[in-house]
């Protein structure tokens, strides 16, 4: 039998990194997905391996299932209904059974995804041999969530095989996890956040687990309901960066200066809360759609300008900032910034197809550029075929 899960990307609208240190962030979906399959042999099939392949790279690793075994004893004690984080120990020995696949030195960047991969297949499935087949539809390392989508969809598939999730295996089509299911497909797949990110705040797995778009603040999420047209261009710098790299940099700013970064923390928790209100309004209240979208243009521009305070924009990043300000557009990076994706807010007085022509005309970003047109927000939730 195969099971395959599918778990959406994500866009910050406001909070990125300040959320990290404890304050309130808002998140949507977005319907570029990560889908994982699994597949165990059948015993004819004398398998032994572990086998992981990344399809859109064309990379396969394995391991013997009996060196997964001696590398990593803890993980095989646990139990899938209850997730647990990966030791100092567990780490080392995982960073030794992925030193021994040789990664291409391009794609090094896997090296956590590969690692989080191990811990959560030996954590909730114990020691057996297995395909598991990923492909993605989101650019990885961009802001837009891949880590996230991975650990989501991989812990989705992995429990959708064990004694831990209750779900209707007769399905052909794709199936939704019932409440408590989703809290455990979240759990595990920050643990595997905790391997690629080194210190999520949670935000982005959460995201990914239950879909729409949420608020969130120190582990806690509420889920918001719009109630008016939101529409964002995304604009990928396609300057790679690590997520990891760029929190603890935003940590090690805030321990040379912490009064002045829990002034700029507190500010983006105003944001975020205001931004939040503003998007939940009833829709005939005193606002009209224009003077709401005014003031979400008004608070992505402070937000950005925030996060230049913590030091994570980018050149790339101030290109599209100034080509969007050119046509009375405001725009802020998403995710841990220093390049990847940008959102612009396109309101409702602008024509999508008029904009793209304007901004395709600006030749010179060309090179560093690539449009994700219109992706749809509020994508459902993460979804298991079985
Ligand atoms: N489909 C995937 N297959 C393997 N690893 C993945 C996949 N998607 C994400 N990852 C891991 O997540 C890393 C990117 O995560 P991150 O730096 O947080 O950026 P983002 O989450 O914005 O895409 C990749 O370098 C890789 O280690
Ligand atoms: C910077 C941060 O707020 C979001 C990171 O998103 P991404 O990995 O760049 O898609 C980190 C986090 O909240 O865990
Ligand atoms: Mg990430």
């Amino acid at each position: 039998m195969e099971v395959k899960a599918r778990a959406p990307g994500k866009i910050i609208l406001a909070g990125e990194h300040a959320v990290v240190h404890g304050t309130t962030a808002v998140a949507a979906s977005i319907d570029l997905c990560t889908y994982v399959s699994i597949r165990f042999p059948i015993p004819s099939d004398n398998g032994d391996l572990v086998k992981l392949q990344l399809k859109d790279m064309e990379l396969e690793f394995s391991w013997p299932v009996a060196r997964i075994k001696e590398a990593l004893p803890e993980a095989g004690s646990s139990l899938s209904a209850t997730p647990t984080s990966c030791s100092i120990e567990s780490t080392k020995s995982i960073a030794a059974l992925v030193e021994e696949q040789n990664i291409p030195e391009a794609k090094i960047g896997l090296a956590s995804g590969i690692s989080a991969f191990l811990w959560l297949y030996s954590c909730i499935q114990g020691f057996k041999p297995a395909t598991v087949v990923v492909t993605s539809e989101l650019p990885l390392g961009s802001g837009l969530g891949s880590s996230a989508a991975f650990s989501v969809a991989l812990s989705a598939a992995l429990l959708g095989f064990s004694d831990s999730v209750s779900l209707d295996m007769g399905q052909q089509e794709w199936s939704l996890f019932g409440e408590s299911d989703l809290e455990l497909v979240n759990k595990w797949a920050f643990e595997g956040e905790k391997i690629i990110h080194g210190k999520p705040s949670g935000i982005d797995n959460t995201v990914s687990t239950y879909g729409n778009m949420i608020k969130f603040r120190s582990g806690s999420l509420t889920r918001l309901k719009s109630n008016m047209p939101l529409r964002m261009l995304i604009t990928n710098t396609k300057v790679g960066r690590n997520t990891k790299a760029l929190v603890a940099g935003v940590s090690e700013r805030t321990l040379r200066h912490p009064d002045a970064m829990s002034f700029v923390f507190n500010a983006v928790d105003s944001i975020s809360n205001e931004l939040s209100a503003i998007i939940q309004s009833p829709a005939p209240d005193d606002l009209s759609i224009t003077e709401k979208e005014e003031k979400i243009e008004e608070l992505m521009e402070m937000n950005q300008g925030l996060l230049q305070c913590m030091g994570v924009s980018h050149a790339s990043i101030e290109t599209i900032l100034r080509t969007t300000l050119k046509y009375k557009l405001a725009s802020k990076l998403t995710g841990a910034g220093g390049g990847g994706c940008v959102l612009t807010l396109l309101p409702t007085r602008i024509h999508f197809l008029m904009l793209f022509i304007y901004y395709t005309s600006q030749a010179f970003l060309f090179p560093i550029c690539f449009f994700y047109s219109l992706i749809s927000l509020h994508y459902d939730d993460c979804q298991l075929l079985v």
